[in-house]
């Protein structure tokens, strides 16, 4: 079987191609009818010499955003790969989702393990690296990590959402197994490093034990198709990947449900959440907070306040009472800005058995622009997202068709009392009160539900309830 090196490098995209493309999960529809540019491509070597392996990067000029879309192409079918054809060519080639295909995941991670580099053309046998001048590149960087481990397999994690991660089983040279690792592949690129690698990666190299440990990511260089100019960002990231363990909403949601206390559970999680932000503040810059820092988060609260009477205009008599919460936080002492996480909520943290809790998805909020989320902000703002999250358990039992008031009261009780048991733990573990900065912290919760309207509103419809009665409350909260 040869590689069909050239077989899908044409720069026109076919229909089943664009078809394929705007019906995946992270594909930002706007339009039925996008308009989609290749503008980049690399290379990955398969070193069995059996499959094509690029990644395309795609540009949809509708919504200016650019997509990764790594794809492998077999002269022979893929065994199990039916769902993964993207297209079939002409000439008896079938090209492949490459995420799901084996070939894609062992050369990725190779990539890492071994610091490899790749550019638009795959380099001649034992001969230097493809060239990077001005074209697509990418590079592979490992963390502190064992790299003799061979891959034996490898698939797609279930429920891909806005990226798509791939869990890759490796074995030692002796065929023990070693840990799985958890690639995740960013589809629509920014330039600047992404928040989740350099934030995790900072925390995994300190040693902590808060989040899962990293193994490297790909950093690629590519033209801008806006501006032309050469930028740079990220491409993937790999950790160790923790298996059959249940995230935190799971667990919370299961405990209300039966009525179990989450008192211990939620001050253990203010605990971590309080470590992390104290490795943070040592980790990465701080600084005080200029009258233009102070400037820049309330002009963002007020067009996200804005957005939200726009996507759920019922709550339009509230602008007066929000407005006035947000004057209040902005004569408030304001504490030092640092790195956070940024989409703080129970679906980002693994509870795992004998080490604890274990936090994900350092990327920030989605809907907010990337530049943003790397800049330092509020420690607060991911103290008032996990009151947020434990407020949507109770929500989320209160809004079921069957739930009936007394269900719905026990919810609300068993939220207030994790509540006050996460703000204790953080507060011992931050040694700070969090009594003095009240009234940012009131704002900064009802910011995040009003993120949530628009979050809903766009997303899970039915919800929408859950966020917005919170900033009815939220905005007439006696202080
Ligand atoms: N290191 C890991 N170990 C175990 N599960 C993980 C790990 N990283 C991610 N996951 C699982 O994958 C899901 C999605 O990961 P996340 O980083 O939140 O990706 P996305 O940016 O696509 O939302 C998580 O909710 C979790 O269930
Ligand atoms: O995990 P993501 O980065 O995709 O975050 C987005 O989706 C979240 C929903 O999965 C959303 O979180 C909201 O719903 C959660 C329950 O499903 C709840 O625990 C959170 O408190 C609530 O904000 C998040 O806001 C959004 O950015």
């Amino acid at each position: 079987m040869s590689v069909p090196a050239t077989a899908f490098r044409s720069d026109a995209l076919s229909g089943a191609f664009t078809d394929w493309m705007r019906t995946r999960r992270w594909f930002r529809a706007t339009a039925s009818n996008p308009a989609l540019t290749r503008v980049g491509v690399w290379v990955l070597p398969d070193p069995k010499h059996q499959v094509a392996i690029e990644v395309h990067l795609v540009h949809d000029a509708t919504t200016d955003v650019l997509y990764q879309v790594p794809l492998t192409a077999r002269t022979a079918p893929l065994l199990g790969g039916e769902d993964a054809l993207v297209e079939q060519l002409p000439d008896g080639v079938s090209v492949y989702d490459g995420p799901h295909d084996p070939a894609f995941a062992r050369a990725l991670l190779t990539m890492i393990l071994t610091g490899g580099r790749a550019g638009d053309v795959e380099p001649a046998e034992g001969g230097s690296p493809a060239p990077s001048d001005g074209r697509t590149s990418a590079v592979g960087r490992h963390g502190h990590v064992d790299t003799a481990v061979r891959v034996v397999g490898s698939h797609v994690l279930r429920g891909e959402q806005s990226n798509t991660s791939i869990i890759i089983e490796t074995v030692h040279p002796n065929g023990k197994p070693a840990t799985p690792v958890i690639c995740k592949v960013f589809r629509a690129l920014s330039p600047g490093d992404n928040p989740d690698v350099v934030i995790q990666s900072a925390l995994s190299d300190a040693g902590s034990r808060f989040v899962p440990r990293t193994i490297g990511h790909v950093e690629g260089a590519w033209a801008d198709p806006a501006t032309a100019s050469r930028v740079e960002g990220s491409l993937a990231f790999a950790q160790e990947f923790i298996p059959d363990v249940e995230d935190a909403w799971r667990v919370a949601l299961r405990a209300a449900e039966h009525g179990e206390s989450f008192r211990d559970a939620a001050s253990a999680l203010g605990e971590a959440t309080a470590a992390i932000h104290v490795e943070l503040a040592r980790l990465f810059d701080t600084r005080r907070a200029s009258a233009s820092d102070v400037e820049a988060v309330l002009t963002s609260m007020r067009t996200r306040a804005a957005q939200a009477f726009a996507d759920a205009p019922a709550l339009a008599g509230e602008r007066d009472a929000v407005a006035a919460v947000q004057r209040a936080a902005e004569d408030a002492a304001w504490p030092e800005l640092q790195r956070i996480h940024g989409d703080y909520h129970l679906g980002q943290v693994l509870a795992v058995p004998g080490r604890g809790w274990v936090v994900l998805d350092f990327e920030g909020e989605p809907l907010r622009p990337i530049a943003e989320r790397s800049e330092p902000d509020l420690a607060l703002r991911d103290v008032a997202g996990m009151l947020r999250s434990f407020d949507y358990v109770a929500g989320s039992i209160s809004s079921a068709e069957q739930a009936t008031a007394e269900q719905s009261e026990a919810a609300r009780a068993w939220a207030d009392e994790a509540r006050a048991a996460f703000l204790e733990g953080y507060a011992a573990r931050s040694g700070l009160d969090l009594r003095t900065q009240q009234v940012l912290l009131d704002a900064l919760e009802l910011d995040k539900a009003l993120y949530e309207v628009s979050y809903e509103a766009q997303n899970r419809p039915t919800w929408l309830p859950i966020p917005a009665t919170a900033v009815r409350t939220l905005a007439h909260r006696a202080r």
